[in-house]
């Protein structure tokens, strides 16, 4: 589907939808929680319906009590062989040691960008677990057979966290005991927020510094009364359009939140934009921007939003840790260099790990999302400050983290 997003400037007040990580971490926590849990504040996109999907093929049952209220009878329990995950790299490595826990043969099959997405870090802990395992040379489909047995295995964290937050909701239900050693973890901040979503729902992981984890077994999830944060990611995207195109205020996020896109704050300030928090609400007003220097590394999520950050800066901008894009729904650095390209901006990647951009005038053009939802948001919100509209082509694309983008996006614009 083709969007076409004109310039204008934009003022409002919005609330973005729930965060999809937490979502789908308290999903699979209400499935190991026996008993009944209540999820407020969800609101569904394609990675938290495939995470529901496989939560009820593992035996939860799901009743919708209204849009933002889902109530959960949990108990592992599968009813069939295959799990979908959709497009989503989080619910493949939350789920895939979540079904080894059920010791009967499963299969994980996910679709588009998901299939090129590598998931070889999950083969080898996985069989020091005892599980089964067999792969299409380290893509999906996976094929996996548990129980999990007591070990200590060794986790390579150097291109995803996803896997480490698997095994650390899957193993405080399995029995025995484990230590994890992970080597290299990246995204760390995604990792707190597994420890808190399996706090909340009664287990407990103890870690030192995230190159050690060690998890009891045996350990009981507590049906639990859940309220889902609102989305830094999604926050993180209508704060930059705010900042580059007039102002915006958004409900429902806090500051103080573990989600690690709250770092975009820190890059809004470095550009100069206006920044007010005030309790659970935060504005962000234009001011003229200069170019900033960031570290994305462990918030990789961040660089499609600073991008069209930095193409509305005087200068040249300056953000590491681009070693982290290349596994996303597409391989980002790349495809921000390209799309950019096309609307007159130049993205420098010369530099190992480094993404320089000189912000400029942002010229109309057709450009493409390749089936990524963030690079969609990100050439829109540079359609703001364009001398004439951007067509983004698979603009569909948003509806994996944030259906209703376009949407708010234009209930924002005052001209
Ligand atoms: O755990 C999560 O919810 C996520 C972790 C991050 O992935 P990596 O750990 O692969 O960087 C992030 O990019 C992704 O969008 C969501
Ligand atoms: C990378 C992302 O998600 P996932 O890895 O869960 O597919 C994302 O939402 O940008």
């Amino acid at each position: 589907m083709d969007r076409s997003v004109p310039p204008g400037e934009i003022q409002g007040e919005l609330t973005p939808p729930c965060s999809k990580s937490y979502a789908q971490r308290a999903l699979a926590a209400a499935l190991l929680a026996e008993g009944e849990s209540t999820l407020r504040n969800i609101e569904l996109c394609d990675d938290t319906r495939s995470a529901m999907r496989c939560i009820e093929a593992l035996g939860a049952d799901v009743t919708v009590v209204d849009p933002h209220t889902l109530k959960i009878r949990g108990g592992l329990a599968p009813r069939g062989r295959t799990l979908h995950v959709g497009e989503s790299g989080l619910s493949t490595r939350l789920f895939t040691p979540i079904a080894a826990l059920a010791g009967v043969p499963l299969r994980i099959e996910g679709e588009g960008t998901l299939l090129r997405r590598p998931m070889t870090m999950m083969i080898a802990p996985l069989r020091q677990l005892g599980v089964e395992v067999r792969h299409r040379d380290g893509f999906l489909p996976f094929d996996v057979c548990g129980p999990l047995h007591s070990a200590t295995v060794e986790v390579d964290g150097s291109v995803s966290s996803q896997f480490i937050t698997g095994l650390l909701l899957a193993l405080p239900a399995a029995r025995g005991e484990f230590t994890i050693d992970v080597r290299r973890a990246v995204s760390t901040p995604y990792i707190d927020m597994t420890v808190e979503a399996a706090h909340r729902f009664g287990a407990e992981i103890l870690h030192n510094g995230y190159t050690q984890f060690y998890i009891e077994g045996g350990q009981r999830y507590r049906p639990t009364d859940y309220s889902i944060e609102g989305d830094w990611s999604a926050a993180a995207t209508l704060l930059v359009a705010g900042a580059v195109a007039g102002e915006v205020t958004l409900h429902n996020v806090s500051i103080l939140s573990k989600q690690a896109d709250t770092a975009v704050c820190t890059a809004l300030v470095r550009a100069g934009a206006e920044l007010i928090h005030e309790a659970d609400r935060i504005t962000v007003r234009r001011r003229p921007l200069r170019a900033f220097e960031f570290d994305a590394t462990q918030c990789p999520d961040l660089f499609p939003p600073l991008a069209a950050l930095a193409a509305a800066c005087e200068g040249e901008s300056l953000i590491t840790g681009t070693s982290r894009l290349a596994h996303k729904e597409s391989d980002r650095a790349e495809t921000l260099r390209e799309e950019y390209a096309k609307v007159g901006i130049e993205i420098d990647l010369s530099t190992p790990d480094v993404m320089r951009i000189r912000g400029g005038a942002i010229r109309p053009a057709r450009v493409f999302s390749h089936g990524d939802h963030r690079i969609a948001m990100s050439m829109a919100v540079s359609a703001l400050r364009s001398s004439g509209a951007i067509t983004i082509e698979g603009a569909e694309a948003v509806a994996k983290s944030y259906p209703r983008f376009f949407e708010d996006l234009e209930s924002l614009r005052v001209n």
